[in-house]
């Protein structure tokens, strides 16, 4: 076979300054190198056929332009893994198709754990978000989200809130989600390819009964769990609470709920966030799903990474 007597490969990446500038790391361009594998950086409104011999192309962006120059691509070299395809990605920019993912999951759970998502409802509408069945069957408190999950600042956005008084503050299109307890620990599920990576992080703290009974409007807040350390103390939702001590997830539940996902969204590159109900702690939400994460944060992502384009130029794993 052809491809197996080439002693180097490329992977060409078309990514926003921001994540190249996290992602693209000297480290990560050192290990790919020393596999055989030449990370180049592609001109998104440049035809791809036009940017050397690409073995394999990564991707976070989504205008409509890059969009067109890929699908291109995607004609003409059918046989070069584009990871991943836009189509399956779109799903992820919605947080109610997001969530259907894990819902639809039919695999067989393991016998001591389950998993679903908290309850929650979208509101398309500015008069039925002011009037009083917004909420149908949740109950208060309750975390709002963007609609749109499409990377931008303000998709990001969110407020926790505690009674009717504090939805005036919302705009339409906007997920109300049930508040669950869950310790103040989330659990960041990284996935490349076949790897799986589990990380604790910080998250807002559980919030009692009394709170529940005497907390009034609304609490912006965005990306808590990106908060560092430092900046967390300053906050009013930080305290100095240890995660060390957080028991993690059973590694085989988390391999296996990932693997299901990765099966079922037709995805190779994407993180998720689970919490563990504090009322019952065999039981897992998946609260996101993040397409293309910062997976500069993940333990030993050079070598992870590397591994994952070897397999992904030679052409094994490929979902
Ligand atoms: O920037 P980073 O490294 O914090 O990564 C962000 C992710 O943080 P994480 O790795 O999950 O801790 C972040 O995850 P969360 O949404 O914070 O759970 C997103 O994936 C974000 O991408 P986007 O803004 O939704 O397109 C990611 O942002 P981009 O780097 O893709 O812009
Ligand atoms: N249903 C929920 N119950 C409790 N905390 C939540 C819930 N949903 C989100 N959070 C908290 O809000 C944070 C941000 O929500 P998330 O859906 O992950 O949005 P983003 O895409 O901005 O990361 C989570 O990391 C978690 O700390
Ligand atoms: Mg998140
Ligand atoms: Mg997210």
């Amino acid at each position: 076979m052809a491809d197996s007597i080439k002693e180097r490969y490329v992977v060409g990446y078309a990514l926003a300054e921001k994540k190249r500038n996290s992602f693209i790391q000297p480290s990560l361009i050192g290990h790919s190198r020393q596999r055989g594998i030449d990370l180049i950086k592609l001109d998104p409104a440049k035809s791809l056929l036009e940017q050397g011999n690409l073995d394999c192309v990564i991707h976070k962006l989504y205008d409509v332009v890059w969009k067109e120059n890929l699908s291109q691509f995607r004609e003409k070299c059918p046989r070069v893994p584009v990871v991943d395809s836009p189509e399956a990605i779109e799903r992820l920019h919605n947080r109610v198709s997001m969530l259907e993912v894990i819902t639809q999951l039919t695999f067989p759970v393991s016998e001591s754990e389950c998993f679903g998502v908290p309850k929650q409802v979208v509101v398309m509408d500015e008069n039925v978000l002011s009037g009083d069945g917004a909420l149908g069957e949740l109950e208060f408190p309750v975390v709002a989200k963007p609609l749109d999950a499409d990377g931008s600042a303000k998709s990001h956005k969110m407020f926790l809130i505690y009674d009717q008084e504090g939805m005036k503050i919302l705009k339409a299109p906007i997920v109300l989600q049930e508040f669950v307890n869950h310790g103040g620990v989330i659990f960041k599920v990284y996935v490349v390819g076949d790897y799986v990576k589990c990380v604790k992080r910080r998250s807002l703290p559980d919030i009692s009964e009394e709170k529940i009974g005497t907390a009034k409007g609304s609490l912006p807040f965005s990306q808590i769990s990106n908060l560092t350390a430092q900046e967390e103390k300053n906050k009013k939702y930080g305290e100095d609470r240890s995660l060390e001590k957080v028991e993690m997830p059973p590694t085989s539940f988390l391999e296996e709920l990932a693997k299901a996902m990765r099966k079922s969204m037709g995805l190779n590159l994407f993180n998720f966030d689970v919490i563990r109900d504090a009322r019952d702690a065999s039981r897992y939400l998946v609260i996101d799903i993040n397409y293309f994460p910062g997976y500069a944060k993940m333990p030993s992502y050079e070598p992870v990474l590397t591994e994952f384009f070897w397999d992904m130029v030679t052409k094994k794993n490929h979902v």
